[in-house]
């Protein structure tokens, strides 16, 4: 039966690991980094033991919340296009639970991470063990069942033999274009240490080839003749299109047939700004030239997305009545999306076809797209030079405050930047290959629109869960993966209070990451939402019980940890703090006052469905739910 090597199930698993290789287009490279752990009794003695005897080629890394070491793991992976992941490995219980979080955001994202939640005793001889649930109705049911809904793959290994197969089925799974996502092995803390006569062969090295899907003839005909019979097609860039490297093929489409690019959330900077037919981010957060685009569109191209509500403005943003889908995607489902013409095919192969048999089909835009983009350009430069008074300010979302109370905030956090006019001088001043990183708030909405990227794959924007407190850890996967760019988290007051645990960790392992905090005293988006909504502003802004606005020392709190930090209330100061981090080797933090509502509104097609009290005695929330329903009774329902 070969030869056997006796090793514990966690021995075996750090053996697997580092024997496992992706090829992509002929170049084969390890696939797994490292392991980011945080230990306790669940995993310290089974996996623990097994990194630091025998780690291999595998690196280690210490974090500091769980939630906050997967979405490392979740950005490293992303900002490597997915091929190279990291394992993330956790105690039983609490430790555990705190990395469902995480799986939900690398789920959404479709980001491949190898979750490792220690579990509680298979021989349930101590039971209950310290963290243990105790279900009345099932002694089968831990902590770790919660990952089932937010994993690609789940799996508990109760016998150390069973590791095997799980490993060859999660890996598949892993690098798997079409579904790649979290997959998660579960690891009771007694089988970790159980020891086992493992095959050898098992542990020989593995190849995994991502093959890049072509189109079928039918799919590749189809897909001409949509285009062939369009006069207004758009190309709809989507995360998949980056996964794929599909740039050079997507620029030359667009060239030679004169088609404008779009992008979604997962798919911004596929293709630099600079490109004079990307007209930017589409859907609710979109430009007012890529919505305009979209709207007047006779054919949307979708490659490699998955239509989310913030990228058809909950199914409201295409002219269903005149506007045909075809959608490029390697997951069937994805495909079938808006009853799309469905190219079931990798990215960069099927434009690459396309651009084959396209012949000299020419779009009827004409010059109209370049003048899309100049009024977009000039509406953001009216965005880039927004100034505060304190007589008759209107700021972006305007009616909300009145000017007494934005008077307070200015007084409050002693300034008078605004968002925009901050974020796009950040822009201005950062290396053009410098890496941003945002996740939630209103951030996101203002990095889809007015962040130009100017150089491909440095926008790196988690929209899919839209999760506080990705950013800061995203910074340093992000930093991980691409040690020689520089890393920004762009981040919000309220996310950063709610994770900002990882800064520790970049810090103890040398790995610079700059912070810049946008503080605006407040959950400033859904203060928006609400108001917006014919409701008051409660429970959003961050008052004392004074009802006085807070004033938080972020600087300070970042100096604690031992970041170079730097506070700033003016454009001057802002450009100073920005040129002096880039020169730092330490990680900074730039803490950015600025007002609230200052943030970019929404263009023409930026409606969001959002669950609007159908009963109110304000005749302002009537009035919401009314509009709410006229929309939705043109919007499309599937
Ligand atoms: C983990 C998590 N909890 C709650 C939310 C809902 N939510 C979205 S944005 C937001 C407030 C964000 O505040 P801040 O970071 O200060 O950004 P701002 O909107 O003020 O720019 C909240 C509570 C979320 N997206 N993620
Ligand atoms: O509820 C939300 C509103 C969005 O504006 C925000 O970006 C997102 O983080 C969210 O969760
Ligand atoms: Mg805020």
């Amino acid at each position: 039966m070969g030869e056997k090597i006796r090793l514990t199930t966690a021995q075996a698993l750090v053996k697997f690991l580092n024997q496992q290789y992706i090829s992509v287009d002929g170049v084969e490279t390890p696939f797994v980094e490292g392991v980011f752990h945080i230990y306790g009794h669940g995993n310290v003695l089974g996996l623990g033991e097994a990194l630091e005897n025998n780690p291999g080629r595998l690196k280690s890394y210490q974090g500091k919340n769980e939630q906050g070491m997967a979405h490392a793991a979740t950005a490293f992976a992303r900002q490597n296009l997915r091929q190279k992941i990291f394992a993330v490995s956790a105690s039983a219980g609490p430790g555990s639970a705190n990395m469902v979080t995480a799986a939900g955001t690398a789920f959404a994202n479709n980001i491949p991470v190898l979750f490792l939640p220690a579990d509680t005793f298979a021989t349930r001889q101590p039971d209950p063990v310290l963290q243990q649930l105790e279900h009345e109705h099932s002694t089968d049911l831990t902590t770790n069942e919660a990952f089932k809904a937010v994993s690609r793959y789940w799996d508990r290994i109760d016998r150390p033999e069973q590791l095997m197969s799980a490993l060859i089925r999660a890996f598949e799974v892993l690098t798997n274009p079409a579904t790649t996502g979290p997959a998660t092995i579960c690891l009771p803390q007694d089988v970790e240490a159980m020891a086992y006569d493992y095959p050898v062969n098992f542990f020989n090295k593995r190849v995994h080839y991502v093959d890049r899907k072509l189109p079928t003839q039918r799919e590749l005909d189809g897909a001409i003749a949509a285009i062939k019979q369009s006069k207004r097609p758009v190309l709809l860039v989507g995360g998949g299109a980056k996964y794929s490297e599909a740039r050079e093929e997507l620029v030359a489409l667009s060239e030679k047939a004169n088609i404008p690019i779009v992008e979604t959330h997962a798919g911004k900077s596929t293709v630099e700004f600079t490109h004079p037919n990307n007209l930017g981010g589409n859907g609710i957060l979109g430009t007012s030239a890529a919505n305009k685009a979209v709207m007047n569109a006779d054919l949307i191209i979708g490659i490699g997305t998955r239509y989310t509500d913030f990228t058809t403005s909950s199914r409201t943003l295409f002219d269903f009545d005149k506007t045909t889908f075809l959608n490029i995607n390697v997951n069937r489902g994805q495909a079938y999306k808006f009853d799309g013409f469905q190219v079931v095919a990798d990215a960069k192969a099927a434009l690459q076809s396309i651009n084959k048999n396209i012949g000299d089909y020419q779009s009827s835009y004409g010059e109209e797209t370049a003048s899309l983009k100049q009024e977009w350009e000039n509406e953001r430069n009216r965005l880039a030079a927004t100034e505060f008074n304190r007589n008759d300010f209107k700021p972006e979302i305007a009616d909300h405050f009145n000017q007494e109370i934005l008077n307070d905030y200015a007084d409050a956090l002693k300034t008078e930047l605004t968002q925009t006019e901050a974020l796009i001088r950040v822009n201005d001043v950062v290396d053009s290959d410098a890496i941003v990183i945002s996740s939630a708030g209103s951030l996101p909405g203002d990095m889809q629109r007015i962040w130009n990227a100017n150089v491909a794959n440095t926008f790196h924007l988690e929209y899919g869960y839209s999760c506080m407190g990705y950013e800061i850890a995203g910074a340093l996967g992000a930093k991980l993966a691409k040690p020689e760019q520089e890393s920004y988290a762009v981040v919000g007051d309220g996310s950063f209070l709610m994770l900002h645990s990882e800064i520790v960790t970049a810090l103890q392992y040398d790995k610079k990451i700059n912070l810049l905090l946008f503080d605006n005293s407040g959950f400033g988006c859904i203060n928006n939402l609400q108001m917006d909504h014919g409701n008051g502003s409660t429970g959003t802004e961050f008052r004392n019980a004074n009802n006085e606005i807070m004033n938080i020392d972020y600087a300070k709190i970042g100096e604690g940890y031992g970041l170079k930090t730097y506070s700033v209330n003016n454009l001057k100061d802002l450009t100073a703090a920005v040129e002096d981090a880039k020169k730092q080797t330490v990680s900074t933090l730039i803490e950015i006052k600025v007002l609230p509502k200052t943030m970019t509104d929404g263009y023409d097609g930026s409606w969001w469905n959002v669950g609007v009290a159908e009963v109110s005695e304000k005749e302002s929330v009537q009035k919401a739910a009314a509009e709410r329903q006229q929309i939705l009774d043109n919007a499309r329902q599937y």
